[in-house]
């Protein structure tokens, strides 16, 4: 089964709208024309949170008609930046977090980490009891779980202050279960992978700008826009790539020293 993952477009109201500088409709199409020329089939998109950066009606509208690119499901979750109920007029399919995408074999959990009007991740009970309820369901699959907040530090002490606040809670309901095979988010504008007790653990390059590993400060990288793609595999297996839009120097404003 291949995944594809997709994550902080940070859209505006205005398809003119720029973040540190960098148009991020031009770099939301960039991405998309970079996976229609390297997957030839997907059969689940994934896009884990600050798909809009305003809240905007129009902004997810234009998320949607991009989305429509593919001919498999999309699911969306929210990040910090989203209007949940607002993202969730624009799924008109419905397929939005909190949910289970049973996917042969697998199960994918998507999970909501946003607190309303806050920048760091925090579960709600109701998002702790409903992973507890989907990995019980979850029984003979494979899982992967998906959120937009870092569970786990990715080395950079500003952004590492945003993490999930409750983790711990989180992974304690996550350890009770031996079928958990991956976790990935977004948020933090960066691939990172890692592992914590056999469970891989993943982040992925927003399709705007990316932010520096392992800065103290924030600090904005000159990699280019990319997605990630995953092959889950029938016994568990994992395999997985990043990819980057080449030959295009998107214009960034490195000066900028945050938004
Ligand atoms: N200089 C900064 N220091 C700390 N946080 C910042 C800074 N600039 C932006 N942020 C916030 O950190 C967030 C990290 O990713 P987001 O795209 O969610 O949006 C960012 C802002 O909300």
């Amino acid at each position: 089964m291949r995944v594809v993952q997709l994550s902080d477009s940070h859209l505006f109201k205005s398809p003119e709208g720029k973040l540190l500088g960098l148009n991020t409709e031009h770099s939301l199409s960039m991405v998309m024309d970079l996976i229609a020329a390297e997957q030839r089939h997907i059969d689940l998109v994934l896009a884990t949170g600050d798909l809009s950066q305003d809240g905007s009606s129009e902004s997810y509208n234009r998320f949607h008609q991009h989305m429509e690119a593919f001919a498999c499901p999309v699911y969306w979750l929210p990040g910090n930046h989203d209007l949940t109920d607002m993202m969730a007029n624009h799924q008109v399919a419905k397929r939005m977090s909190p949910c289970v995408i049973p996917l042969n074999g697998w199960h994918i959990i998507m999970l909501d980490s946003t607190i309303r009007g806050k920048v760091p991740g925090n579960f709600a009970d109701s998002e702790l009891v409903f992973l507890q309820q989907a990995l019980q369901q979850s029984a003979g699959n494979n899982v992967l779980i998906a959120l937009h907040h870092q569970p786990v530090p990715v080395g950079s002490e500003w952004l590492d202050q945003q993490i999930v606040g409750n983790a711990a809670e989180f992974f304690r309901i996550v350890d009770q279960f031996h079928n958990v095979r991956n976790i990935i988010w977004g948020h933090v504008h960066q691939a990172y992978e890692g592992e914590r007790k056999g469970v891989k653990l993943m982040s992925v390059p927003s399709t705007c700008v990316q932010f520096r590993p392992k800065s103290f400060d924030f600090a904005v990288d000159r990699e280019n826009p990319g997605y990630r793609w995953l092959d889950l595999h029938a016994d568990g297996r994992i395999e997985t790539g990043v990819s980057r839009v080449t030959g295009v120097d998107f214009v960034v404003d490195y000066s900028v020293r945050g938004y």
